[in-house]
């Protein structure tokens, strides 16, 4: 019994761990704009991988360890990769990567082991793919972000704008280099530093808040709708892998970088070739000098083995290589001393300190503020003004205080700081309940508050407003036109023509934006309104369980839980926030402006389970993904090719060969009528 409460419980806790994991990957790869280090990221999935390897009964397909992150946003194109673009598995010592050099001379048996190393630059990845033209050269004709590994981004304008990426690869080149009339090109997109503080000080001049790194800003900038601003941006891309038809060219790392430089491509200058984990090391160390003069972010060296044969031993574990390696930099330490705290209210209502240093120069750059865990470490560290303080960058360009110093040079601050009982911004009274390590301001009308919300109800993957942001938001808020999301929903043409820099089209264009997000659905709502812990998937899986908001409201801690993916935490902080009046007031508020607040309740029996069904063709109302996810729920498995085992085919407009296939083969063909009765006579 008590070994059965404890798995249970691991269970949560693993659950709880990949929402967490899930909702810091949407908040990296979809919005760019993470919330906590990638050190304190990879901690979380750490602790995941390790509860998935002591119960491996606990794993599921969609668990953040098993793929890539990071879900294609909307207002792409999206496009399947001809193979998977997969992140890398990392080490942060000389240990692991002895580790790892043991497995890969047990793997590979008696083929050769000789690695590459190369710079790991902090960017995004890209795929480019090339289409031959008749007189033997080639020409970009994709390009296409790693979105969640397998479906990427089209963001072929934006590449096309980058001055590293050739449009045209000449005859002689592709000669030169020996590659197939159609290749592929895969590297990374980087921002350099110049262009990332130009980037900011203009940002910054416009009342927007700086980019946090130029990984983040990188990505941004690849997927912003205007191919304009991408070109103002400076981006680069370094490639590093080239592939054909889908597999990598049979030539081996250090030889495909030399492919890559002959055709034309920009291969960074820093790599080697190396035996032993000693000149693994070596060339670290050195990468590590040269970090803060290259002019743009590296985060560690990857090593490749350079055998394609090799390789192809090894092969692959979850999301991952078996081949290559990310040795990460471990963080970068400086002392200096704490002139003050700023306290600033965060769209949560979370009171965030941050920590006002003297200026000091840390992995390449000055920093002069640096993030402060929370008022609980603060109190319990007794942290004074005037302390010298160690900082440290770890895996990203967020500083952050790591620990106070005290020695005979460096002796104890003297200033006590209080922290304030009131919001900067609202000026109201805050709270901190039992446990909690953070302040925050409940004031539902808190300005802070509500620009934050606003601006996450606009976002991508919630509400999807495009032209709702921060900005925009900040304008509504100054003149007084909104005072919750609700009132989104009221806005008149004229009000959004009052403010500055409105005209007529694009405010026209937003009122019918802020239409359309009526229709997005319960579990957008739900994520919309901001609760704690309430990601992406557990909205989906509560709208799905209860199907009305007004039963989510009701519904108690226990009722809740039953829905697989929520334990305690997610549940209390779930009945906490319908708790209060002002939320339920809202909620009703929606509710009254037309915001849909419904949705289709789970299908409890398998009414499809067993079955194999294949889509062709445009159906009328559902997107291939929706049609997808509407079989799978009833417990069907959608396939991508038909045969005798197929139980139907549903095929719309345009059906090509799947459908002739279908009847070659005598199996049923339904439209998308035909699939939703069949789903609803079996239920
Ligand atoms: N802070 C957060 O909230 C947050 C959220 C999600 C992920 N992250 C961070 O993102 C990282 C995971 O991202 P990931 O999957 O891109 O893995 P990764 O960054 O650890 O490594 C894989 C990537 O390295 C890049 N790369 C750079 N140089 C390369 C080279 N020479 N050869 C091959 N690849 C090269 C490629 O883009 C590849 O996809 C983790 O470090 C994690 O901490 C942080
Ligand atoms: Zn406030």
């Amino acid at each position: 019994m008590d070994g059965k409460r404890q798995t249970s419980e691991t269970a949560k806790r693993a659950e709880e761990l990949r929402e967490e994991i899930r909702h810091h990957e949407h908040l990296y790869y979809v919005l760019d704009a993470p919330v906590i280090s990638d050190r304190d990221f990879d901690k979380l999935m750490n602790e995941l991988k390790r509860i998935e390897a002591e119960h491996p009964e606990l794993v599921t397909a969609d668990s953040p360890t098993q793929r890539v992150g990071g879900k294609p946003a909307e207002g792409f194109r999206k496009v399947a990769h001809s193979r998977p673009m997969l992140s890398l598995d990392n080490a942060y010592s000389e240990e692991e990567l002895r580790d790892w050099d043991r497995r890969v001379h047990e793997l590979a048996g008696n083929l050769p082991v000789e690695y590459t190393c190369e710079l790991k630059m902090d960017g995004l990845s890209i795929a480019l793919h090339y289409e031959g033209t008749p007189d033997g050269g080639a020409r970009l004709a994709r390009g296409l972000t790693r979105g969640d590994g397998q479906i990427g981004e089209d963001v072929t304008s934006n590449v096309r704008t980058i001055r590293s990426v050739p449009l045209s690869i000449t005859p002689a080149r592709m000669k030169k280099a020996g590659v197939p009339e159609s290749f592929e090109v895969r590297g990374e997109t980087v921002m350099p530093e110049k262009a990332f503080e130009q980037m900011n000080k203009e940002r910054e001049a416009q009342g927007l808040t700086p980019a946090v790194n130029p990984r983040n800003a990188a990505a941004g900038t690849l997927r912003t709708i205007d191919p304009n601003i991408v070109a103002q941006r400076r981006l680069d891309v370094y490639a590093y892998f080239l592939l054909s038809g889908g597999a990598y060219l049979e030539i081996g790392q250090e030889a495909t970088l030399d492919a890559l430089t002959a055709l034309g491509f920009r291969v960074n200058p820093h790599r080697g070739k190396v035996h032993t984990v000693e000149q693994m090391m070596k060339f670290i160390a050195d990468a590590e000098k040269k970090r803060a003069t290259l002019g743009y972010d590296i985060d560690g060296v990857v090593i490749k083995v350079d055998a394609q044969a090799t390789q192809n031993r090894l092969g692959y574990t979850g999301k991952a290589p078996r081949w290559a390696i990310a040795y990460k930099f471990s963080a970068e330490q400086a002392l200096t001393q704490l002139k003050g705290i700023l306290i600033t209210t965060g769209r949560t209502g979370k009171l965030t300190p941050t920590a006002q240093l003297a200026p000091v120069f840390v992995g390449g750059v000055t920093i002069r503020q640096a993030t402060l865990h929370n008022a609980d470490w603060i109190e319990r560290m007794g942290l004074m003004i005037g302390d010298w303080v160690k900082v440290e960058r770890a895996g990203d360009v967020i500083p952050k205080v790591a620990a106070i110093v005290e020695d005979a040079e460096h002796p104890r601050g003297t200033e006590k700081f209080v922290y304030p009982t009131k919001c900067p911004v609202c000026k109201q009274d805050v709270v901190r309940e039992e446990g909690e390590a953070d302040y925050r301001c409940v004031n539902v009308d808190c300005p802070a508050v509500l620009h934050g919300a606003l601006e996450h109800w606009g976002s991508r993957g919630v509400m999807n407003i495009e032209g709702l942001g921060e900005v925009s938001a900040a304008q509504l808020l100054e003149k007084g036109l909104v005072r919750s999301v609700a009132d989104l929903y009221t806005l008149k043409l004229e009000d959004l023509m009052s403010l500055e820099r409105w005209g007529e089209k694009s405010s026209r264009t937003l009122l019918e934006e802020i239409e359309r997000s009526k229709g997005a659905g319960l579990a957008r709502v739900l994520m919309g309104l901001g609760i704690r812990f309430v990601g992406e998937r557990t909205a989906e899986a509560i709208a799905q369980e209860f199907g009305s908001m007004d039963d989510i409201v009701s519904a108690s801690a226990e009722e809740l839980e039953r829905v697989e993916e929520v334990g305690p935490r997610i549940s209390h902080a779930i009945v906490d926030f319908f708790a209060r009046p002002a939320n339920r007031e809202l909620v009703e508020h929606l509710k009254a402006v037309g915001v849909k607040m419904t949705a289709e309740k789970k299908k409890r029996s398998s009414e499809l389970a067993g079955m194999t069904i294949v889509l062709t063709g445009t159906l009328p109302n559902l997107s291939r993904e929706e049609a997808k996810a509407m079989i799978e729920a009833a417990g069907g498995k959608v396939a991508g090719s038909v045969s005798k085992k197929t139980s139907y085919v549903v095929a719309g407009e345009e059906a090509g060969s799947k459908l002739d296939k279908a009847r070659e083969l005598g199996v049923t063909v339904l439209d998308e009528a035909g699939l939703r009765k069949l789903i609803e006579e079996r239920s």
